[in-house]
């Protein structure tokens, strides 16, 4: 180490050198996390955490995801997880696209020939659905699990929208309140795997961040109309946190030809993380649509 530098830590205080990253707009260091399949990858998937969480919780999808052959890396926003940033703190929703966009043109560099895939959740579907709109040719197809289009009256209740408005410019670090764990999944282990997670962030939200959770809604119903990338989404009827009727609008709004929407009967928030028969449908429904996408079975005994 150079004289008198001392090596950035993570928030858990590993050095970064020990910790795969990428060094943001900001100078901010951003853990990466990829998983690579054993054969030569025939596709990447970009997959876009949501707000509070980290993507080292998409192991399962990821390894899903590998035995398709499909190379699929990730990181957590900054604020997040184990990349650098105040937690769940963000002065404009905006750095959160950005660094997707950084993350993307260097797996791009890295895998110019591969088609590349997004799939993102809650406000990371928001992050994704930005991303797709400021690169629509970079993308063979977008998937989303609940996300983030409208906010939640339960979540983001009229008076948590009012007050994130109003006090955003007096107290934007105003606690509005943590996400209950209950409302995340009705799978009790998955619950106590989010609750007990050391990496997610479990204190409350701030104005601040509420206020851009608000300027991403608008901002995506703003990118809808123009939306043409195929979309695959789900949904489960008992989201308390992301509201289903915005995954209803953005099936009815977005000019795809090819847009689908599975709907789960009494599903809470993460399906990805929900009742077996829930989550093993999600990934059956993840693994054909991009079967077919990409034609063919592509599993690792072909030639
Ligand atoms: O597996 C997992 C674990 C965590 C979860 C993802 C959580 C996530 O990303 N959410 C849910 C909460 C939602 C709150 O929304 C608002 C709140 C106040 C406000 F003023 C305006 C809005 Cl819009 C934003 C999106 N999934």
């Amino acid at each position: 180490m150079p004289e008198g530098s001392t090596p950035a830590l993570s928030p858990q205080g590993v050095p970064y050198a020990e910790l795969s990253h990428y060094i943001n707009a900001d100078g901010q260091h951003i853990f990466s996390r990829y998983w690579k399949p054993s054969g030569s990858p025939r596709a990447l998937m970009f997959i876009v955490h949501g707000a509070g969480e980290h993507c080292c919780r998409y192991d399962d999808l990821a390894q899903i995801l590998t035995a398709l052959n499909f190379l699929v890396f990730s990181h957590d926003h900054v604020g997040h997880g184990q990349s650098e940033g105040e937690r769940m703190t963000i002065h404009d929703f905006h750095i959160f696209v950005r660094d997707n966009i950084q993350h993307l043109d260097l797996m791009k560099k890295q895998y110019p020939d591969l088609p590349i895939f997004m799939c993102g959740h809650s406000m990371g579907g928001a992050i994704a659905i930005l991303t797709v709109d400021e690169r629509p040719d970079d993308f063979s197809g977008l998937i989303l699990i609940s996300p983030l289009v409208l906010p939640s009256p339960q979540s983001a209740t009229s008076f948590k929208v009012f007050a994130a408005k109003l006090l955003n410019y007096v107290l934007p670090n105003l606690s509005l309140g943590s996400i209950d764990p209950s409302f995340v999944s009705r799978n009790k282990k998955e619950i106590e795997a989010y609750t007990t997670d050391p990496l997610v962030y479990h204190g409350g939200m701030k104005v601040s961040f509420g206020v851009q959770l608000l300027n991403a809604t608008s901002r995506v119903e703003k990118a809808l109309p123009l939306f043409k990338v195929p979309v695959l989404l789900f949904h489960g009827t008992l989201d308390k946190l992301c509201d289903i009727r915005g995954s209803h609008v953005m099936i009815d709004t977005i000019q795809s030809e090819e847009k689908t929407l599975k709907v789960y009967e009494g599903a809470f928030h993460a399906l990805h993380k929900e009742l077996p028969e829930v989550t093993s449908s999600v990934f059956q429904e993840i693994e054909s649509w991009l079967q077919q996408k990409l034609g063919g079975t592509g599993s690792s005994n072909m030639v």
